[in-house]
């Protein structure tokens, strides 16, 4: 039975200091809810072993990357970890016009430039690690970045996490299960915000006519 009442697709945003478990969360997430699809980004780093091109990421060369930036063709865009990343408009439109979720996992740059163009549909989430320590060996266990650039991604973890309280929840991954759950809960309920049902109030209105 159709009731009229349909939704608005929303924006939810992870950020984090690097190897804090953004890339784990949203691969799992995406595997237990069909209505949420991922941004991929472009970024001028290069690829790393087993990063597949358009699932992870469409790698591109600074030039194109400036072309999209001039172009307008991103919906924002940063400079992280001495490489340039962004998020392209068109797949991000499509989704949110079939009434779908989108999920990004970008930094607080990008996150404070969807928040000013569209604070209404952005939920954003920042997850912390148990520690630092413990942020490290996530890093060096994933083993698939020099040593020199997890020196780097460590020495701008406090910089990143300097930015928690601009987020509208905290999550601490310790346990992925339990993040996975939490993560799950806060998509849940923002999707039954009273704003992003559009047609509730004339479904009220027939229930109230005893329609
Ligand atoms: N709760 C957890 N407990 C233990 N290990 C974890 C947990 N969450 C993620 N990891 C591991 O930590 C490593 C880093 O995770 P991941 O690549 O998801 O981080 P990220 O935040 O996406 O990093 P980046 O910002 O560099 O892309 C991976 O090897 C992942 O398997
Ligand atoms: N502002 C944006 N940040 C992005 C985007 N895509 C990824 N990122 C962030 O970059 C760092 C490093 O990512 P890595 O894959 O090289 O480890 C991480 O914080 C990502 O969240 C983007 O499109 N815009």
């Amino acid at each position: 039975m159709s009731h009229g009442i349909e939704r608005r697709g929303l924006m939810m945003v992870l950020s984090s200091p690097s190897g804090a478990g953004k890339t784990t969360i949203s691969r799992k997430l995406l595997q237990s809810e069909p209505q949420l699809k991922m941004s991929v980004s472009v970024t001028t780093r290069p690829p790393r072993p087993g990063e597949v091109e358009g699932r992870d990421y469409f790698f591109i060369t600074p030039e194109q990357f400036g072309l999209m930036v001039n172009r307008r063709e991103l919906l924002e865009h940063a400079k992280v970890f001495s490489n340039h990343y962004g998020t392209p408009k068109g797949p991000v439109a499509e989704a949110l016009a079939l009434g779908r979720d989108v999920l990004f996992d970008i930094d607080w740059q990008g996150t404070q430039q969807l928040v000013e163009h569209a604070r209404e549909d952005v939920i954003s989430i920042f997850i912390l690690p148990p520690s630092t320590r413990e942020l490290e060996r996530r890093l060096r266990q994933r083993a698939q970045d020099p040593a020199d650039v997890v020196a780097a991604r460590m020495a701008k973890a406090s910089d990143e996490i300097s930015h928690w309280a601009e987020y509208d929840y905290v999550v601490l991954n310790e346990d992925l299960e339990k993040t996975l759950l939490q993560v799950q809960s806060i998509l849940h309920a923002e999707r039954l915000r009273r704003r992003r049902q559009t047609g509730l109030g004339d479904f009220v209105k027939r229930l109230r006519d005893g329609v």
